[in-house]
């Protein structure tokens, strides 16, 4: 007789990965991992994860970082922006990934208007998110102005990843989903990553920030840089993963690179059941008891 643990289909978590099971525990990335491989000089990835299998299965591809992203707010609650999701929204995704992991650092992205307010504020919300949510760390989008919360969040235990360049959640503010730093804005984006490093992040997500902008930002910072729309020399790269594998459909933004065509894969075999179920072709009788 089989234990009710091991017949259990659904939910299982971490404990059943699709190849690894036999292979020896994995290591957990921790924040100072990544600061390592920038001084050995080797790259590492991020994606997105919002739920359990997209999260188990790029653990197990050797993805080094995990984002439970804002953009769930368009890519899993369906709004235009980010600027809608809330704590209460982000915190059971969060939850749902670190519970799929095995060796992936799983950060949680705090929402528009959950931290700006004051270190306080953001102190509060960053505990949601590593009590409720089980993350190993925070992100938080803002450079010199965002110095405070991250000080607060580093002294009181939570390690913090800042996100600099263009920052979606102030997307009015910016005026649109545009390259940031350009010309003589780039110095602007130099004195952001330099004023997070220094009030504690141990990484720098920066987004939309011209290619030598982000080498040379790569270059003077100690903590290591994660690009996204941020060219080749950022010690890291991160994409949304419906993005990168074809889920979503529509414009893309240029710094997105195709790697699969699941929206194709999906319809294809959403139309077959539907067919099957039509034609009485399912359930056969190996399906039936
Ligand atoms: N699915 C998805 N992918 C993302 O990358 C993403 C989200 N959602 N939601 C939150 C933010 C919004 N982001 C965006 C949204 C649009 C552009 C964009 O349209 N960029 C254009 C304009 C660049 C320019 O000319 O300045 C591009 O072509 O890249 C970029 C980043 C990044 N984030
Ligand atoms: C695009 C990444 C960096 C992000 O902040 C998100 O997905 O919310
Ligand atoms: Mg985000």
């Amino acid at each position: 007789m089989s234990t009710p643990e091991e017949t259990a289909p659904y939910g299982t978590g971490p404990a059943t990965p699709t190849t690894a099971a036999t292979a020896a525990p994995a290591k957990r990335i921790r924040t100072h991992h990544l600061r390592e491989m920038k001084e050995r000089g080797e790259r590492f990835s991020m994606l997105t994860a919002y739920e359990q299998y997209a999260a188990a299965t790029f653990d197990e591809a050797g993805v080094e970082v995990l984002l439970v992203g804002d953009s769930a707010s368009n890519n899993v609650y369906g709004n235009d922006t980010s600027l809608p999701v809330t704590v209460d929204e982000l915190v059971p995704l969060t939850r749902a990934v670190s519970r799929s992991v095995r060796r992936s650092l799983v950060v949680g992205d705090l929402p528009f208007g959950s931290y700006q307010a004051s270190p306080e504020q953001a102190y509060l919300t960053a505990v949601r998110f590593m009590k409720e949510g089980g993350a190993h760390c925070v992100k938080l989008e803002g450079g010199v102005e965002m110095a405070p919360q991250i000080r607060k969040l580093t002294q009181g235990g939570i390690p913090v990843m800042a996100h600099i360049g263009f920052t979606p959640q102030s997307e009015h503010a910016l005026g649109g989903y545009r390259v940031q730093g350009r010309g003589e804005t780039g110095s602007r984006v130099i004195e952001d990553a330099l004023a997070v490093q220094e009030a504690g992040a141990f990484a720098v997500v920066m987004e939309m920030v011209p290619g030598d902008t982000a080498g040379q930002v790569t270059q003077q910072l100690a903590i290591p840089t994660i690009g996204i729309g941020a060219g080749p020399d950022c010690d890291g790269q991160v994409l949304v993963w419906q993005d990168a594998f074809g889920l979503r459909q529509g414009r893309m933004a240029r710094f997105v690179k195709q790697y699969a065509d699941l929206h194709a894969v999906l319809l294809q075999a959403a139309r077959d059941f539907d067919a099957d179920v039509k034609a009485g072709t399912f359930p056969g009788p190996e399906h039936t008891f």
